[in-house]
């Protein structure tokens, strides 16, 4: 086993009289994905939400990079080394790609940087701006304006912007969602490219990328884990085969 960045056990969040995730339990490691798949409402983004500190979960623990961060902010969880791409809704449509990169690396600057040091933490912004940007596969379109950008390149730019923030762990929402296909390659590309240095947790519904990418997988019916594992066991058993993917990839 690789080293363990976030340990999610037994995770619960009710809605009322519904279980939206009910007794959930997720390890992310560093250099792998792990995906989770489930037919619309399973408790996919609720989960997200958790894993971010957006919702605080009715019963559970959270574990990230050693500390156990169960009932912290978005904003503490976020300096505690977790990314997460929000769909589009962080872009500043009427800057550049690079001014929106930059941006992003900024809010993870030290906050009380002395005047003798701007200088230095400068370079460093600048720095870690231009590896997002890279990694992102964007250095062609640093010049253009974010709103002009196609649908897939503003979807890679949002990643661009969440690594500016050197996250250690990565949440995606959905990374491939309303994309052809020559633009879900790219978006495959970039996930190999970024999945060395991180441990990511992919929600995805497109399943040729998920079988592609994924080390482990997670599938969830009704807030429930029905299955976990390889992709090869997942793909053999035969509750989610009957559940959700079908004969495609019987
Ligand atoms: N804030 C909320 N209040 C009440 N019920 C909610 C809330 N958020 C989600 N739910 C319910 O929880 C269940 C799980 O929803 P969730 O959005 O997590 O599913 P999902 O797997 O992400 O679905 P999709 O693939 O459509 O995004 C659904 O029945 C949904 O209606």
């Amino acid at each position: 086993m690789s080293e363990v960045l976030l340990e999610a056990s037994r995770l619960t969040k009710r809605f009322g009289g519904l279980a939206a995730v009910n007794d959930v339990s997720v390890r992310l490691e560093l250099g792998r994905i792990h995906a989770v798949i489930g037919p619309n409402g399973a408790g996919k983004s609720t989960l997200t939400n958790l894993l971010s500190g957006d919702l605080a979960p009715s019963t559970g623990s959270i574990v990230l990079g050693g500390a156990d961060v169960t009932g912290w902010t978005p904003e503490r969880i976020s300096r505690q080394g977790l990314g997460r791409s929000y769909q589009k809704t962080n872009i500043f449509l009427p800057f550049t790609v690079w001014e929106n990169v930059r941006l992003a690396a900024q809010s993870r600057a030290p906050r009380a940087a002395s005047w003798l040091r701007r200088a230095s933490s400068f370079a460093d912004t600048n720095a870690r701006a231009e590896r997002a940007l890279e990694l992102a596969g964007l250095q062609g379109r640093r010049d253009a304006i974010a709103g002009t950008a196609s649908h897939g390149e503003q979807r890679q730019l949002e990643i661009a912007m969440t690594l500016a923030t050197e996250p250690r762990v990565l949440l995606l929402d959905e990374p491939l969602a309303g994309m052809g296909t020559a633009e879900a390659e790219r978006m495959v590309g970039l996930l190999q490219r970024i999945k060395p240095g991180h441990a990511v947790l992919l929600v995805e519904h497109d399943m040729d990328a998920v079988f592609a990418l994924a080390d482990r997988l997670t599938v969830m019916v009704n807030g429930q884990v029905i299955a976990s594992g390889t992709p090869a066991q997942v793909r053999a058993d035969a509750n989610v085969q009957s559940a959700y993917l079908g004969e495609e990839h019987g």
